[in-house]
């Protein structure tokens, strides 16, 4: 697994307005979604390209073009939805694909309620939206999801992980698949109740309003 945390004041300043409890759903929002396209920058730095000859009023030329297969990008719902915008802006052309996964509070063991996916991902590049990645297990089940189709590369975008989650998911992917994780902050560490300390709460709960 590869890590990259995006050091960037602009980060940083966004980041703590989205971790303080004073903070409202419609300004969480707001700043889940410009994070986004500030860690989509670093995210998609390896997309796949090839050249693409066009005439400019001047001469003709090579350019550049993502090339097909189109990348994937799959939002696991609900908090990564709050995402999923912000990474389309940046790439129009993606296809996109739904993964509905829970929780379970007490066990931390993630549940697949919904997905919607392509059958074959066999050379897709896949672009895994999930604000936090706490004890590592719904990851590591949404990436065992899209190997299980095929995928060999695989790009998580998260806003928090905490060190535990991330030994965890690269003790579990191995060299099975080529996984980076590019992150906002990598805080320091799950409490009793398996939540990213300082972290930001529930972040599904902060987008969307509580649940039961
Ligand atoms: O790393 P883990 O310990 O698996 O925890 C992280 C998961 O928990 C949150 O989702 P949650 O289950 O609260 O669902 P929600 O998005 O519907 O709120 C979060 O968005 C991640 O998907
Ligand atoms: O801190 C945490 C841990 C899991 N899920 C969240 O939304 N927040
Ligand atoms: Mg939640």
């Amino acid at each position: 697994m590869r890590l990259h945390v995006i050091d960037h004041p602009l980060v940083a300043h966004k980041l703590t307005v989205l971790r303080n409890q004073e903070t409202a759903s419609p300004t969480f929002r707001l700043l889940v979604d410009e994070l986004v396209t500030l860690l989509a920058y670093e995210a998609t730095r390896e997309v796949r390209t090839e050249p693409h000859m066009i005439t400019t009023p001047v001469t003709t030329t090579v350019g550049t073009r993502i090339a097909d297969p189109r990348p994937l990008v799959v939002p696991i719902l609900r908090a990564g939805l709050g995402m999923l915008d912000g990474m389309t802006r940046l790439l129009p052309t993606a296809e996109v694909g739904f993964l509905g996964m829970q929780r379970d509070e007490q066990t931390f063991e993630a549940v697949t309620y919904a997905n919607r996916l392509p059958d074959d991902l066999t050379g897709r590049q896949c672009f895994l939206l999930d604000p936090m990645l706490a004890t590592g297990g719904t990851l590591i089940a949404a990436i065992n999801f899209l190997f299980d189709r095929g995928a060999r590369d695989v790009t998580a975008v998260c806003l928090l992980a905490a060190p535990e989650g991330l030994d965890i998911l690269d003790k579990a992917i191995g060299d099975r698949v080529d996984v980076k994780v590019v992150v906002a902050a990598v805080d320091e560490r799950l409490d009793e109740n398996g939540y990213i300390v300082p972290g930001l709460g529930d972040a599904g709960d902060r987008l969307y309003g509580v649940v039961d």
